[in-house]
């Protein structure tokens, strides 16, 4: 992976540690809100990921490249993969559990993918320091060892829900994630 000095954990920077109450391994991440591109099972043209944590501290997803993420006839737009690398690394947040927000997204693109195909995703945290969590994340092509087809390396910047007061719709966010501080 190319990535820059802002998406590589400075030194003295710790690996999460497991969270009580976080997902335990085995665990799948439910969507986080019904109408997100990326993950929401009732967009109409959303990616549909669907995601897990094998072990407690990486995040597993896949979504198939439908005809409405094409960019090149026939290929997922590349914007739509960084979607997909944003939400798998964005599903870490359920592991850390805190609310964190994209800072910064690299990617690398690798190889073609192609509508049809089903990219499996893999996201996992390099490292935390202070509100600053350092993630990657890799696609791969048909399978979970298939050719890598997109790197990501990203900064998380962990927020509170005043955040999503401030911005967002809070009532829908707090009914989604009761489990989070809503007013700290
Ligand atoms: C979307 C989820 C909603 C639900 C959340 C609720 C619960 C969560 C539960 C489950 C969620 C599960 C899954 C979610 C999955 C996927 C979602 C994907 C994630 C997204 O799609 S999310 C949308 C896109 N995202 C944004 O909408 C952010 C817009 N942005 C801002 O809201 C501010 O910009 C913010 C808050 C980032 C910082 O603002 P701030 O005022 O709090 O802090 P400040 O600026 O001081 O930065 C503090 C330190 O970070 C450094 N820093 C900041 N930004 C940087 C950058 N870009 N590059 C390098 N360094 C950066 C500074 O340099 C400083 O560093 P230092 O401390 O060393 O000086």
């Amino acid at each position: 992976m190319t990535r820059s000095s802002l998406t590589t954990p400075p030194p003295g920077a710790n690996l999460p540690e497991a969270q009580p109450g976080a997902p335990s391994p085995g665990s799948a991440l439910v969507s986080h809100y019904d109408q997100c591109f990326a993950c929401g099972p009732a967009h109409p043209t959303g990616l549909h990921l669907t995601a897990r944590t094998p072990d407690g501290a990486t995040v597993e997803a896949e979504f198939t490249v439908g005809e409405a993420h094409q960019g090149a006839p026939r290929l997922a737009h590349g914007g739509v993969l960084a979607t997909a690398m944003d939400e798998v690394i964005g599903m870490s947040v359920y592991l850390l559990h805190k609310p964190y927000v994209t800072g910064r997204l690299e990617t690398d693109y690798l190889l073609p993918v192609p509508v049809g195909t089903t990219l499996h995703l893999r996201a996992w945290c390099n490292g935390i320091a202070g509100r600053k969590a350092y993630l990657e994340a890799e696609g791969r092509i048909g399978a979970p060892d298939g050719p890598v087809a997109v790197r990501a390396a990203a900064l998380f910047i962990e927020v509170n829900m005043e955040h999503f007061a401030k911005h967002a719709d809070l009532a829908v966010t707090a009914a989604d994630h009761q489990d989070y501080e809503v007013n700290p």
